[in-house]
């Protein structure tokens, strides 16, 4: 079992990296070499660092981050995630991915919302113990499909005014996985405390499996080396009945949304990298500078390791 704390996303990545190199035992699940520590317990002090950069070893595409966490919290299994990421395709069964978090977190069973079930609860009631999101679903996730959800669920805790959340998961990839999960996770964490005004606390990570594929232990050792990035996004939050609505605009790239905000910086992200997608290099870079928010460097960071810039002057 390994205990980690840290105040930024980036600092919890290298530190279970160091960990799961050091303490890991191999186990090949599905014939695939992994070194696995079993039980993590990995704690953010800061859910607003929620960027996991570790330049040069490990930089990561925001606005698939971006994309992925405004998918699940539209409870959408939509194949349009693919076009921020197309190697998810190959845990689809005919083009749908059955372990698809959205329309479990907001349609479970086909009526029940559970952002809203626990935001009503926890208003209800401050200190709940009920603040469960369930993800996991035995009655579909031992059918055999590709892709069975990694995340159990995840609980809710008003204490001393802040909200606490913790995550279950029963597998990790520490270095595919955690960098995108975390961003959804603590994005969910800090709408929630917007919904029920109150601060925004700690958040828990909880992994029976986390573990580094053996293609990956290279580059997790160069990254106990790397520059931490550990910068702050901006607030975020909506208004719980606007919700759905913002994260349509959002998504549609609703430009009349140009006010600066988070949303703002999410949806320009998901703009830059579609013009990159399209071609457009300049164009996305162009954007993914003009966009406010440390997401922007995070973006030009993406490119540049996709395609170095080139020096002025050379074409
Ligand atoms: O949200 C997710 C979904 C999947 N995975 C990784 C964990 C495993 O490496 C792999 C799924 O494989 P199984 O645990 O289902 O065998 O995908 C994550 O890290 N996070």
């Amino acid at each position: 079992m390994i205990v980690l704390t840290a105040d930024s996303a980036s600092a919890l990545f290298t530190a279970a990296c160091q960990a799961v190199l050091l303490n890991g035992r191999v186990a090949c699940p599905r014939d695939l070499t992994t070194t696995e520590v079993v039980g993590a317990h990995l704690r953010l002090t800061n859910p607003r660092r929620r960027l996991v950069a570790v330049p040069p070893a490990r930089v990561i595409n925001p606005a698939f981050a971006v994309a992925e966490a405004l998918w699940i919290l539209s409870g959408s299994d939509s194949p349009w995630i693919y076009d921020y990421n197309d190697k998810l395709r190959v845990y689809a069964d005919d083009g749908v991915l059955c372990g698809a978090y959205g329309p479990r977190l907001r349609r479970w069973d086909g009526h029940v919302d559970q952002l809203d079930a626990v935001r009503r609860q926890l208003l209800n009631d401050r200190e709940s113990r009920r603040g469960v999101i369930q993800l996991f679903d035995p009655s579909r996730d031992h059918r055999g499909y590709r892709d069975v959800p990694c995340t159990l669920g995840y609980r809710f805790f008003v204490r001393d005014g802040r909200l606490i959340m913790h995550t279950s998961m029963r597998s990790q990839d520490l270095w595919l996985g955690f960098p995108y999960d975390i961003f959804t996770t603590t994005l969910i964490h800090e709408l929630m405390a917007g919904w029920l005004d109150v601060e925004l606390g700690e958040y828990h990570h909880h992994v029976d499996s986390l573990h580094l594929y053996a293609h990956n232990a290279e580059a997790a050792a160069a990254s106990l080396h790397g520059a931490e990035g550990n910068a702050e996004l901006a607030p975020v939050d909506a208004p719980w009945p606007d919700l759905d609505h913002l994260l349509q605009r959002v998504l549609d790239g609703d430009t009349s949304l140009a006010d600066g905000s988070t949303w703002d910086a999410f949806g320009r992200s998901l703009a830059s990298y579609r013009a990159w997608k399209a071609g457009e290099r300049d164009h996305a870079r162009k954007l993914a500078t003009d966009t406010p928010d440390p997401l922007g460097a995070a973006l030009v960071s993406w490119y540049d390791h996709l395609a170095p810039a080139k020096p002025a002057g050379q074409r």
